[in-house]
């Protein structure tokens, strides 16, 4: 039974260690990295099989231990691969999904769709939210669908990002929205994060249901019906897209145009909607057609996965940086945020 995955803080996750004041000191095959933990608790995704070799507390040295394995699943390196290959199977991206914030049609209860409509004020205020708690999160390039309360989404998020790179939205919709908007300083370019706003990306189209209230809608034709439209995964509203014929367009984008992004190592947030992310999830879990019939999404709320050897790992929802001091951060993901901490000191 699957329900809304990503609403336990990681906090809640079956293990995590403990390290106040630690200094971590863990061997990779080609550098030794030395982290220091400040007084938060760190889920480190650490396996004796990664090189982790012990980390020493001001108090004492505490060794992993098989209770402390991690949600992340340690990345296991067959023998005789080529470094590449190695390489490939050692790199590690970060991928955020956030459905955008609440729209002034869904304050309406309407069914919305592929209809362009803004944010509320709630839904900035969620928006806003969802970028304190991605705030230490590396974010190299964001990717929204065409629609302006996924856009909105995205760069409210960002005014919040402590690294406070500008996010840019790409314009190739021509030669000329090409030229016209070139940026001729390397510095300014290396301060900026790309943008790509995608229509494979939008809410799925829901057909003669978009403009209709859903309540109204599920008095004439039946509670069960409407059920069926919203949730099931092959069914169309009149004249609308299916799950599945969501899917085919956005899951395809995902594979053709973001994975490749992340398999280079790069990390990137989505922006986009309730069913498209859905979709997107369904594939990233290896949810089954009857399993994503429960899955729903709030919205705002962040959602964190580690790309790693070629794998997706569910982390859950990132937790505010006033909660109770609890990340799943990875190795790489809890350097970046001391880098941070370092650079903003
Ligand atoms: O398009 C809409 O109406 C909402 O974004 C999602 O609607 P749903 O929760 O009914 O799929």
């Amino acid at each position: 039974m699957v329900t809304s995955v990503f609403h336990q803080p990681i906090g809640t996750a079956q293990s995590h260690q403990h390290l106040q004041n630690s200094d971590f000191r863990h061997e990779f095959g080609h550098a030794s990295v030395k982290l220091t933990f400040k007084g938060f608790k760190v889920e480190t995704g650490l396996s004796s099989r990664e090189g982790f070799s012990s980390c020493r507390r001001k108090f004492g040295v505490v060794q992993a231990s098989a209770s402390h394995t991690s949600v992340a699943q340690p990345v296991s390196y067959p023998p005789n691969n080529s470094t590449d290959e190695l390489r490939k199977k050692s790199s590690e991206a970060a991928l955020i999904l956030i459905r955008h914030g609440e729209s002034l049609w869904n304050e309406k209860n309407l069914f919305t769709g592929c209809v362009d409509v803004p944010l509320t004020k709630k839904g900035v205020e969620e928006a806003i939210e969802a970028g304190k708690r991605i705030s230490n999160i590396p974010v190299d390039m964001i990717y929204t669908s065409a629609l302006i309360r996924a856009q909105m989404t995205a760069m409210l998020a960002m005014t919040q990002h402590r690294r406070k790179k500008v996010p840019i939205i790409l314009h190739n919709e021509s030669e000329q929205a090409r030229e016209w908007s070139q940026i001729f300083s390397e510095d300014t370019k290396k301060q900026s994060i790309p943008v790509v706003t995608a229509w494979q990306l939008n809410e799925r189209m829901y057909g003669e249901l978009q403009g209709l209230n859903k309540q109204e809608t599920a008095d004439r034709f039946g509670k069960e019906k409407v059920h069926e439209w919203r949730r099931s995964y092959d069914i169309p509203p009149p004249n609308g897209e299916s799950l599945e014929m969501c899917a085919e367009r956005a899951v395809a984008y995902f594979k053709d145009h973001i994975e490749p992004q992340l398999l280079s190592g790069k990390n990137v947030m989505i922006a986009a909607h309730g069913n498209s992310l859905r979709s997107i999830i369904m594939y990233l879990d290896k949810l089954t057609s009857q399993e994503v019939i429960n899955l729903e999404l709030s919205t705002g709320i962040p959602m964190l996965y580690i790309f790693k050897g070629g794998k997706f790992i569910r982390r859950g929802s990132p937790a505010g940086p006033t909660e109770a001091g609890v990340y799943a951060y990875t190795r790489r993901l809890a350097l970046y945020r001391q880098k941070l901490d370092e650079m903003l000191h």
